[in-house]
């Protein structure tokens, strides 16, 4: 992957918790622009971590990264506040769904427009586009968000992310919960914004088998360590994969070393 090309770069991650626990040993994955990246994992694989450091959210849960760095463009994000990294163009979809329950769907997507200096007429056409993505919202926009499906959560969660119009939105899990039709029309729509708005994509996920139906590139962590990174496509067809990730087979994990 050419140098220029890399949009965000994680070298040698350790990350630990109140400086005791190790979730990150050493992690390193890259990010090319216009590519949609999956980190895959069950669960406390340090997935959630990865993505938190990426955000620099880590010091709000008494997180640290104690060695290696992260880059988004020529950024440091460990020197940036999580809100200017959303201003730089870097945005994350927490694991859950968050959304204002008590606004409507549209207001929660207005206040994801919030942070940029934007005009009214601005945010207008923001709205406009996201919603001929979720045309879903567009029929919802003036309901309660608390009262809405879990998939129209997620999907204004998302909605909203994009309204601080990222070039990096990072997903955690949001396949979490909903049945397998709308985690489909979920990732569809990032391969069309992936595609279309040329969109560059870091998203978590368990279910491993949507995640490298719709990845470029995907790497797998087991107990805090990247164990593998390849090509979706050429990861999909490894047996130890399927076995393991795709439970197709009797399972057993990628490194055996890490079988306990
Ligand atoms: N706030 C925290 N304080 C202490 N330890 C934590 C904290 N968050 C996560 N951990 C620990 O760090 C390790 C990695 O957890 P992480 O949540 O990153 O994994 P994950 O792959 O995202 O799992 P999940 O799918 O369950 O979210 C686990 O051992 C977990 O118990």
């Amino acid at each position: 992957m050419a140098q220029e090309n890399i949009l965000l770069t994680v070298a040698g991650v350790r990350a630990t918790y109140n400086h005791a626990i190790t979730a990150l040993d050493g992690v390193s994955f890259s990010l090319a622009r216009g590519e949609i990246l999956a980190l895959l994992g069950a669960n406390g694989a340090g997935k959630t971590t990865a993505l938190k450091a990426v955000s620099n959210l880590l010091p709000a849960e008494r997180g640290q990264i104690v060695s290696g760095s992260i880059r988004f463009d020529e950024l440091d994000v460990t020197r940036i506040s999580p809100a200017n990294l959303v201003r730089a163009g870097l945005v994350q979809v927490l694991e859950g769904r968050h959304c204002f329950r008590s606004l409507t769907v549209e207001e929660n997507l207005v206040s994801g427009g919030l942070g940029r200096s934007s005009s009214r007429a601005e945010i207008a056409e923001d709205l406009e586009k996201i919603y001929t993505y979720f045309p879903r919202l567009k029929e919802k926009r003036r309901a309660l968000s608390g009262l809405t499906s879990g998939g129209e959560q997620q999907m204004t969660a998302i909605a909203r992310a994009l309204m601080s119009r990222p070039r990096l939105l990072v997903l955690d899990e949001p396949s979490m919960g909903l049945a397998p039709i709308i985690v489909q029309n979920i990732f569809r729509t990032l391969r069309r914004l992936n595609r279309e708005e040329g969109l560059s994509i870091l998203v978590a996920e368990q279910n491993s088998a949507v995640a490298l139906n719709y990845a470029d590139r995907a790497t797998i962590l087991e107990n805090g360590v990247a164990v593998l990174s390849g090509k979706a496509r050429e990861l999909r067809e490894r047996d130890d994969i399927k076995s393991f990730y795709l439970g197709k087979k009797a399972a057993a994990p990628i490194n055996p070393a890490l079988a306990s």
